[in-house]
């Protein structure tokens, strides 16, 4: 692996690459060091043949947003020349899962990185929100609209207009996250689904990945369609052979790829 200085990456004997933001002394905020080193990171982790991808935090935060002190001084034009954030949206864009493991704080653009993520569980104490109006912007990489697709126009308005912060409880209530596990175990529960999701056929995830993601982005018939035609697809496959004759033989199955 290649050596970062904003974040840490290692992937494991099952292929589990764990892409860990690695600036406790700033609570991980995200400034472009970091932004560059995990766009190259992505990159790194999927060309090893990666499985799934767990994201995380190190120290007391997830991230608490975009790196402040970085960001007072810039200018429209230094922003909007370099098309500045563009670069996060790959993780959005992986195409094997990602399983955020939110520790702490996921505040602003920590909050809209974690919301990329195709998984989401956090700790008891973990927080989240999107305070970016007390700073007098807005969310710049997402949060408006997979907020609003996730919690509804009213929750979304609540959270972004006011800033204020939410709890794991209430984030896995209003749909955030889907598991609240023990402070500490974080990690360790992300590493049993991305195992579980190592085991599977490749191929499998894949289509279900991208026909989850398409329910996002396109009509219901049009999703349908999609989801048929992958269906129909993965009998194409060896691995839909085996999956089916493990269960009959009452047996594990073993997929060529797993
Ligand atoms: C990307 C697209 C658009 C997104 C925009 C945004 O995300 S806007 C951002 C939206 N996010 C926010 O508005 C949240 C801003 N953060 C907070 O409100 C608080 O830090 C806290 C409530 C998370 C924790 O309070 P606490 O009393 O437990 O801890 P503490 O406050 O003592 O922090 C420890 C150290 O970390 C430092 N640091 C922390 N965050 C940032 C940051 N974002 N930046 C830079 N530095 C940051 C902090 O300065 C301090 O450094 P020092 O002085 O030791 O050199």
């Amino acid at each position: 692996m290649a050596h970062y200085d904003t974040l840490s990456l290692t992937v494991d004997d099952d292929r589990i690459a764990q892409l860990t933001l690695d600036r406790p002394e700033a609570l991980n905020a995200l400034n472009s060091a970091m932004m560059a080193e995990f766009a190259a990171a992505l990159v790194e982790a999927t060309q090893s043949g990666a499985r799934a991808l767990i994201l995380t935090g190190k120290g007391r935060a997830f991230a608490a947003g975009a790196d402040i002190a970085e960001m007072r001084d810039r200018t429209f034009g230094s922003m909007s020349d370099a098309n500045h954030l563009a670069l996060w949206e790959r993780l959005a864009d992986l195409p094997i899962p990602t399983i955020g493991a939110i520790n702490g704080f996921a505040l602003g653009g920590g909050c809209e990185i974690a919301m990329m993520c195709d998984i989401l569980i956090a700790g008891e104490s973990a927080s989240f929100g999107l305070p970016e109006i007390t700073l007098g912007i807005i969310p710049g990489i997402g949060g408006t609209q997979r907020l609003t697709r996730i919690v509804g126009k009213a929750q979304a308005m609540d959270l972004i207009l006011t800033g204020r912060r939410i709890d794991a409880d209430e984030a896995r209530r209003l749909g955030l996250i889907s598991r609240v596990v023990v402070d500490g175990e974080v990690v360790e529960q992300a590493q049993v689904i991305a195992r579980q999701i190592a085991g599977s056929s490749a191929r499998a995830v894949r289509a279900a990945k991208e026909c989850v993601l398409r329910a996002d982005q396109s009509s219901l018939s049009e999703g349908l369609l999609f989801e048929r035609r992958w269906f129909h697809s993965l009998f194409a496959f060896d691995d839909q052979t085996e999956g089916m004759t493990a269960f009959l033989e009452k047996r594990p199955a073993r997929f060529a790829d797993a």
